[in-house]
């Protein structure tokens, strides 16, 4: 085992059974062995006909609950650069942020299988600058598995990258890093758009991916390529039949204010409980309420 791995550092609820993966986990590789989740262990899982959840997780504590709650898979995005960064567009963020992020979410985890996103302008010039990127990702983050955005014209990253031993996890449909291309946030793959999507997800099997996001495809499209494919396939706005189901974690557990895409679902009110929380605090110290005897020396 890497050094990363086995120095991970213990994280989960004191005097727990934290060492144990958690059911959900040990049914993915089936067996009570402590160890992280591989990419066969996914493949696995579609062969028993086995969904799978992803979240996105870019720190320790949040992390930390992921792995415990027994989430196989976690992706820290790119997304970073809007939820941790406060960017508009997933542009910004850099091979160095995000490399920090993938440390901290490595360290905090001891089940998942931890996939790093491949920010923008980290790999598109060709397979040399891709394998590079992916190496440094794997090398000083840490991680698993890498992602990447993009269909057929990125076989040849993909290629250079598994073949180099390196897991990938590759992205179709609406790919956020392309935006200004695109258009803006749209649907991919309407119509006879669909062959589109299946020729891109079939060449990045084909290349090696160990999984592919759908993103924002009809349900119906996201139905036909997940039966095409003998990799997994991970739904966001993509429906129900997808193979695993991935959300941005601000996103399901509502920390996220505003509006937020049709395919969210919230599963918790955090920013509502985090606003309590902060205007109880400031009213307390105003009031001088806090802190009280038991918090003093
Ligand atoms: N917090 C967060 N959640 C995400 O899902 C996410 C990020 N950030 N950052 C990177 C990308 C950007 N994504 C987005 C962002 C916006 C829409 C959106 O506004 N969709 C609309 C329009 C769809 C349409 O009309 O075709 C929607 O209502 O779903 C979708 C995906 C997905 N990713
Ligand atoms: C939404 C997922 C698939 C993603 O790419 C990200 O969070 O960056
Ligand atoms: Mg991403």
């Amino acid at each position: 085992m890497s050094d990363v791995v086995s120095g991970a550092v213990p994280t989960g609820p004191a005097g727990g059974t934290s060492a144990d993966p958690p059911a959900e986990v040990t049914a993915l590789y089936g067996g009570p062995a402590t160890r992280r989740v591989r990419t066969r262990d996914l493949l696995a899982a579609k062969e028993r006909g086995e969904r799978w959840p992803m979240l996105t997780a870019y720190d320790q504590y949040t992390a930390a609950i992921f792995d415990q709650a027994g989430i196989p898979v976690l992706l820290v995005g790119d997304s970073a650069a809007n939820n941790v960064f406060g960017h508009e567009t997933t542009l910004p963020v850099t091979v160095e942020e995000m490399l920090s992020l993938v440390r901290a979410v490595v360290r905090a985890t001891r089940h998942t299988l931890v996939v790093a996103d491949l920010p923008f302008g980290s790999y598109e010039e060709g397979p040399t600058q891709a394998l590079r990127t992916a190496v440094r990702f794997m090398k000083e983050g840490g991680c698993h598995a890498v992602k990447l955005e993009g269909g057929r014209r990125y076989a040849p990253q993909i290629e250079a990258i598994t073949g180099a031993g390196i897991p990938v996890m590759a992205h179709v449909g609406f790919t956020p890093q392309r935006e200004h291309v695109i258009g803006g946030y749209r649907v991919q793959g309407r119509g006879e758009a669909a062959e589109e999507v299946l020729a891109d997800a079939q060449a990045v099997a084909g290349a090696g991916a160990f999984a592919v996001v759908l993103e924002m495809v009809p349900g119906e499209v996201a139905k036909r390529v997940t039966g095409a494919l003998t990799i997994p396939t991970v739904g966001i706005g993509a429906g129900p039949d997808t193979d695993a189901q991935v959300l941005v974690w601000q996103d399901m557990a509502g920390l996220r204010t505003g509006r937020a895409p049709r395919f969210v679902k919230r599963y918790a009110d955090l920013a509502g409980a985090l606003t309590d929380a902060t205007r109880r605090f400031a009213d307390e110290v105003r009031a001088g309420e806090f802190p009280a005897a038991e918090h003093t020396f």
